[in-house]
């Protein structure tokens, strides 16, 4: 560690978790943290400013601004300051997408090198982003950079990868109706940040707010096939009725019965999975459709629905809680009703988006179950999803 009254925090990704939700952590746990992003505004505006404003967006908040003070910037694309801010981190966070990991990789590669090389000892790298084992699948993308045996051995002793579920609605906001500027960040009162202790090489950090567990994975499978579940859900029902928000989607009877739905079923699956109580576990529900209705936040169906691809994987919010479904034979009907929605997302600004539309129309529906989803073809899910893919045409021309 630099000093006890100076800790170094690197974050990648200065976007609305990095800002609003796990940089904001850091440095109110007496880290200066450092973000690297790849833009410039936003690294020279924390340069400039060296704190930012934080919005709570909620009902009756209990300190409804909070200023983040002790930040600065570093572009991730200038090697040598990153290289830098890498040998000196006590810790180092991201919150950049899964699809960044891999173009990090290669920078904590070199960094992890140049650390070996100036003495340094333990440090942590924690992926927060939505999705299981994203430290790990980080360590394996750097692991492809670092040839040297010397360097892999380091690596191997001193640096730390524990998984993580993050958990905080983050929007984008109207930054100059929060009277703020390009650093403001609105977010929800709630969040939730569950770290893998076993994991952790060296020293502990101590983090406000961060809770450690040695059962991590029925932590990220219950935020993941729960809280995005449901919201991916709701985002891909609302679009197709024509919604532009969750809250208003959720309004819709009909949408609001499949998403509660669907969060019971993966529920089932979950508390037989892990072991949690179904009574805990029904309240873990609706304090999360209480978070959905938040009238204070303007989730875009859009920004929850990105990247349909993604989250139509095998391992994703909606593929994965059907199977863990299928595996404990538990209904779910709704679920499916999910992934036929998602299916059915048609926005010509989302890439993926455009993606599946194309695959659909090239290879049929059901070979897109087998490629994406995994789902064996002629198998009694892959029939569900289809026969609601095709109910959902008929909702898709009732259009609110
Ligand atoms: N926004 C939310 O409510 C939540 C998001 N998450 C997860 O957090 C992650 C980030 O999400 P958001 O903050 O919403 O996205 P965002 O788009 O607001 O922030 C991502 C940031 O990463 C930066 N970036 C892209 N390439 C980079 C690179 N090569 N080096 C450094 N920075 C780079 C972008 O410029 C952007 O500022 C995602 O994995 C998301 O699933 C998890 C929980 C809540
Ligand atoms: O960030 P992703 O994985 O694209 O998915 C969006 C989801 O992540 C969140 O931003 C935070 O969990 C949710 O608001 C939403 O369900």
């Amino acid at each position: 560690m630099s000093s006890s009254m100076n800790k170094e925090a690197l974050h990648f990704g200065a976007g609305n978790i990095g800002r609003g939700f796990i940089g904001a952590l850091l440095a109110e746990s007496g880290y200066h943290v450092t973000f690297a992003d790849v833009v410039e505004k936003l690294i020279n505006a924390l340069n400039e400013y060296h704190s930012y404003t934080i919005t709570i967006l909620d009902v009756d908040p209990e300190e409804p601004r909070k200023e983040i003070r002790n930040v600065s910037g570093v572009m991730s694309n200038d090697p040598v300051a990153l290289n830098k801010a890498i040998v000196d981190a006590d810790i180092i966070t991201t919150a950049v997408g899964p699809n960044v990991l891999r173009i990090i990789a290669r920078s904590l590669a070199a960094g992890i090198t140049a650390r070996r090389k100036a003495g340094k000892e333990y440090l942590n790298i924690i992926a927060c982003e939505n999705m299981t084992g994203a430290s790990s699948h980080l360590q394996n993308e750097i692991l492809k950079h670092i040839t040297d045996e010397e360097d892999k051995a380091y690596m191997e002793e001193y640096i730390g990868f524990p998984n993580c579920a993050v958990d905080r609605i983050v929007p984008p906001v109207d930054q100059a109706a929060l009277g703020g500027n390009i650093l403001s960040v609105g977010v929800e009162a709630f969040f939730e940040w569950i770290v893998e202790e076993p994991a952790f090489k060296g020293p502990r950090p101590e983090i406000k707010g961060m809770k450690l567990t040695d059962n991590l994975v029925a932590y990220v499978q219950r935020k993941l096939f729960t809280l995005n579940c449901g919201h991916a859900i709701t985002a891909y029902l609302g679009y197709l009725k024509g919604y532009q928000t969750v809250d208003q989607s959720l309004k819709d009877r009909q949408i609001e019965e499949v998403v509660h739905g669907a969060m019971l079923e993966s529920g089932a699956a979950l508390c037989k999975k892990h072991g949690f109580d179904f009574e805990e576990h029904k309240k873990y529900i609706e304090k999360i459709m209480k978070r959905f209705r938040n009238p204070y936040i303007k989730d875009d169906v859009a920004r929850v629905g990105r990247e349909p691809l993604r989250k139509l994987g095998p391992a994703d919010r909606l593929v994965g809680p059907t199977k863990m479904c299928l595996e404990y034979k538990l209904p779910y009907r709704n679920l499916t009703k999910g992934i036929a929605a998602a299916l059915h997302y048609d926005n010509p600004e989302d890439k993926q988006s455009v993606e599946v539309q194309n695959k659909i129309k090239e290879k049929g529906l059901e070979s897109v179950c087998e490629e994406v989803l995994q789902f064996p073809r002629d198998s009694d899910v892959t029939k569900q999803v289809i026969e609601s893919y095709n109910e959902l045409k008929a909702l898709k021309k009732q259009t609110v």
